[in-house]
């Protein structure tokens, strides 16, 4: 005996524009069904006969030229040509009567007070753009569909239609047997299926791994430039005294904020500038140095997290449109503006400076306790993006803290909003690092040596940790440091 299924009924997607539909009754049961079927298929063709035809449904017809309405009651000869009948009368025998006649003409019957009788039932929908999910409960509860639907409806992110317009360019484009292609869209699209969490960790273990063996090659092609621009090369006893010239205390100091800065960054995936820009300015570092170094040490490991975010689905081109060019904009503006300011600097600067750092650890701070409150669209996300990038260029962080934050704090899905703005921080941070290199040059090589130093030695602690301490916690600790160590700075160089 082949087992039964406790619901089998069978879903198909009808095309109702290729299908003649008669609805039997036209009171609240009969105007439910039309809607559905209207909002559905705007262009389905339907006639109904019913003697008493309701005020909506009249109004619906006058919407909808594809609706036929006749004042009459029912007869068998309604039922010729139609595919499908819906029967949504208050009187019951005349429901299945309308089901024998259905079954004699070969029409598939809905018959609204008899599940029994039905040859289908309709289903609560659930429409996100192209994606269409039909729920039913076997008949048991269609309340219960209609809460299911409104669950869907919350829980798929709006993204889904970009996805499915990516995926179809895609699949135009993809080569190969079918075979090959249908494995091709399976490992693109694992990233939907998988659990994300402890899939996600080792993703990132991986790319932190390749982002600090970058960060080394970095390092080295730094170090390899300044050698080489030294050309003819001094001889080796000559370059070990340069070099341990700058092997100091002070660039101890800049590894150690570079080692901070990565930990913290990898442990809350936000506030590496701020981290390294409080410990910086600390050191006595002059805040366009500060900026500049933050920014150039930085280029390789936004660029890798950001590649990897667009590897794994995880962008919104449309978001990542909005976001890039004011956001690039804003950085080139604010490295300008720092470098020209930090000429004529006068001492207010540095003040000036901590208190955008207490405002970041602020945020950071208040970030643990915020609940996301789903609320729709946001609206100035140029703004947004542009105010990120110039704060994170004149303040040497801040577009994560800034951005990532508000985004996800208006109700915009985590997996999007951090993937998207990671991959914009990468050219955001290019467009910050190229000014400087142009305005100011690369006097401030020694604090990029120290930090990226620093943070690739972080790098593979903290993404082991990742996920394993508490992060609320973390926040409040990194946002109460951050806050007093620049209330600190600020008194000390006012006082
Ligand atoms: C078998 C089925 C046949 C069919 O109609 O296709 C059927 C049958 C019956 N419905 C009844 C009552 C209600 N139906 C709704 C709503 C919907 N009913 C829908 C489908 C179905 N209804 C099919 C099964 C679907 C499945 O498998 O789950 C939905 C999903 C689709 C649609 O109709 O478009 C739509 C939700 C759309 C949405 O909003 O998403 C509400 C709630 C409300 O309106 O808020 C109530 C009142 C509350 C309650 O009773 O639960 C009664 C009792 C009448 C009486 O007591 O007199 C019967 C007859 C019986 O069960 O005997
Ligand atoms: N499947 C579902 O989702 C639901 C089904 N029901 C069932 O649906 C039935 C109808 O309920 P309502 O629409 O609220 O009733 P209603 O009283 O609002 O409307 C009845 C309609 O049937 C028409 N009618 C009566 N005799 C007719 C005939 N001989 N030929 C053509 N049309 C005729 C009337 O003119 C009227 O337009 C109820 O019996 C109820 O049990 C109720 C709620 C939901």
């Amino acid at each position: 005996m082949i087992p039964q299924p406790a619901n089998n009924l069978y879903p198909v997607f009808l095309k109702l524009d290729h299908l003649r539909m008669l609805v039997v009754g036209g009171g609240h049961v009969g105007e439910e069904k039309l809607n559905s079927l209207l909002r559905t298929s705007p262009g389905a063709s339907i006639t109904l006969v019913a003697p008493e035809i309701s005020e909506a449904i009249l109004q619906m017809a006058e919407k909808h030229p594809s609706l036929k309405l006749v004042r009459k009651t029912f007869d068998r000869s309604d039922l010729i040509e139609k595919d499908l009948v819906i029967a949504a009368t208050n009187d019951k025998t005349l429901n299945a009567e309308v089901k024998s006649a259905a079954t004699e003409s070969g029409v598939l019957a809905n018959i609204a007070d008899t599940p029994e009788l039905c040859d289908f039932y309709l289903g609560s929908i659930v429409n996100k753009g192209d994606l269409k999910i039909a729920i039913s409960t076997n008949g048991k509860s269609p309340t219960v569909a209609k809460r299911l639907k409104e669950v869907f409806n919350d829980s798929i992110p709006s993204e889904m239609d970009q996805v499915l317009d990516n995926m179809k360019e895609l699949r135009l484009r993809l080569n190969g047997n079918f075979s090959e292609k249908v494995k091709q869209l399976n490992d693109i699209t694992r990233v939907l299926v998988e659990d994300t969490q402890p899939k996600k960790l080792t993703e990132e273990k991986k790319w932190k791994q390749i982002a600090s063996r970058l960060i080394w090659l970095f390092g080295a092609m730094i170090v390899g430039h300044i050698l080489l621009s030294s050309v003819p090369l001094p001889p080796v006893p000559e370059l070990w005294s340069m070099t341990k010239e700058y092997i100091n205390q002070q660039f101890l100091f800049f590894m150690l904020a570079g080692f901070l800065a990565q930990m913290v960054d990898g442990l809350l995936g936000m506030g590496y500038g701020v981290t390294s820009a409080t410990c910086l300015i600390t050191a006595g570092v002059n805040p366009v140095s500060v900026s500049a170094a933050i920014h150039t040490s930085e280029i390789f490991s936004a660029g890798v997290s950001g590649y990897s975010h667009y590897r794994f689905g995880n962008v919104n081109k449309k978001l990542f449109k909005h976001l890039v060019i004011p956001g690039v904009l804003g950085a080139i503006l604010g490295a300008a503006l720092l470098v020209l300011v930090g000429e004529h600097a006068g001492n207010w600067l540095m003040p000036v400076i901590a208190l955008y750092a207490m405002f970041l650890g602020f945020k950071i701070f208040v970030r643990a306790f915020q609940q996301n409150t789903p609320n729709g669209k946001i609206k100035r996300v140029g703004w947004l993006a542009w105010c990120g990038g110039f704060l994170d260029s004149f303040g040497g962080g801040g577009w994560g803290p800034i951005v990532t934050s508000t985004l996800i704090s208006k109700g915009k899905s985590p997996r999007f909003t951090i993937g998207t703005v990671s991959l914009t921080e990468f050219f955001i941070t290019l467009a910050s690092a190229a000014t400087f290199f142009f305005t100011a040059g690369i006097g401030h090589w020694p604090v990029v040596v120290g930090l990226l130093l620093g943070g690739s030695f972080a790098a593979p602690i903290s993404a082991r940790l990742a996920g394993k301490l508490p992060a609320k916690s973390m926040m409040i600790g990194v946002g109460v440091i951050v806050m007093i160590w620049s209330i600190r700075l600020i008194l000390k160089s006012i006082l």
